[in-house]
């Protein structure tokens, strides 16, 4: 078994939800967690802080660049600790709701001729008996639709980014010092329990662009892996508006989400709000149980790109 693989499985068995125990302390399953709130001595000689910006709203964050222990080399890998403000957070969590997850955007149900229009609506009106169509629902891709049968992009969009998705990547991307226009979104519905195996994201036609990741709602333990999975993966908690930036080097990495960990306590979700109607309360309830992501990428390459492509080419 791989390393990445035996990781993963520690946390399948882990039952609770948070790395600290009653008494504060860290479960053992969680001694190498990398908490960007609270770094330990040892991490803080290899993580290092490379900035502080703001990306949106009044959220100050901080930037770390997150290295493997082995190879120590700064490889692209960044969080972007608390990027997203508050009203962001609620903003994004709403539209993955309502509008990411309808038509003309995509979803898994879509293949299966399953697409449920107003599914978040049809969810929080249902009787208490019946079904929840949101367990249904996995992800939604905008943008272009990256084709799983066929493993490929399409030639056309399938729909639009929205401008602010555009506007986050773009920003986040700048502020570690990468270039970014993006071209798919994928957003991805985690329950309690859910987990994304690691994997690379390597279906697209450039990788010279990072993919830039938001965190929204509950908790998750986050595995970035090496260029294998015969790689110890780093561990991270990652928390409602954080941002993952994976360009350079690591934007083939191994990663994914190890575990899913609901939390009554999101502060940019709390339970009231001055002015709060159902939306919102159902919302709030939706977030403290699930998780949201929403990752960005670029698919083809930029003209500029290509021209330097051709470039260096031409002068080897
Ligand atoms: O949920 C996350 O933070 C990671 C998602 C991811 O890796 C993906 O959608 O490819
Ligand atoms: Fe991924």
């Amino acid at each position: 078994m791989s390393v990445y693989k035996a990781v993963e499985k520690k946390w399948k068995r882990v039952k609770t939800n948070a790395i600290l125990d009653e008494r504060g302390e860290r479960i053992e399953e969680a001694i190498h967690v990398i908490d960007p709130h609270a770094l330990t001595m040892e991490q803080s000689t290899w993580i290092r802080k490379v900035d502080e910006c703001i990306v949106v709203g009044d959220a100050k964050c901080v930037i770390y660049a997150i290295t493997l222990p082995e190879t120590k080399s700064c490889n692209g890998f960044y969080i972007l600790v608390g990027a997203l403000d508050a009203c962001t957070q609620r903003d994004l969590a709403e539209k993955c709701l309502i509008e990411y997850a309808e038509a003309p955007h995509t979803t898994n149900l879509h293949p299966l001729n399953q697409q449920i229009d107003k599914i978040w609506m049809k969810a929080t009106s249902r009787r208490q008996n019946e079904p929840d169509p949101m367990n249904k629902l996995h992800w939604a891709a905008l943008g272009y639709h990256y084709n799983w049968t066929l493993r490929a992009y399409p030639e056309e969009q399938g729909s639009h980014i929205p401008e602010l998705l555009q506007k986050l990547g773009e920003a986040c991307a700048n502020a570690v010092g990468f270039e970014i226009t993006s071209e798919a979104a994928l957003v991805n519905y985690y329950k309690a329990n859910s987990t994304m195996g690691g994997h690379q994201d390597n279906v697209e036609i450039t990788f010279d662009h990072p993919v830039v990741s938001f965190s929204i709602g509950s908790d998750a333990i986050f595995l970035k892996g090496g260029l294998t999975k015969d790689e110890v993966p780093i561990e991270i908690l990652l928390r409602s508006g954080d941002v993952v930036v994976m360009g350079g080097e690591s934007r083939l990495c191994f990663h994914g989400i190890a575990k899913t960990m609901p939390n009554n306590c999101i502060p940019a979700f709390p339970k009231e709000l001055p002015n709060c109607n159902v939306l919102y309360h159902n919302i709030q309830e939706y977030v403290c149980s699930n998780r949201l992501n929403i990752n960005v990428r670029q698919v083809f390459p930029t003209k500029s790109d290509q021209e330097s492509d051709r470039k260096r080419h031409k002068s080897s």
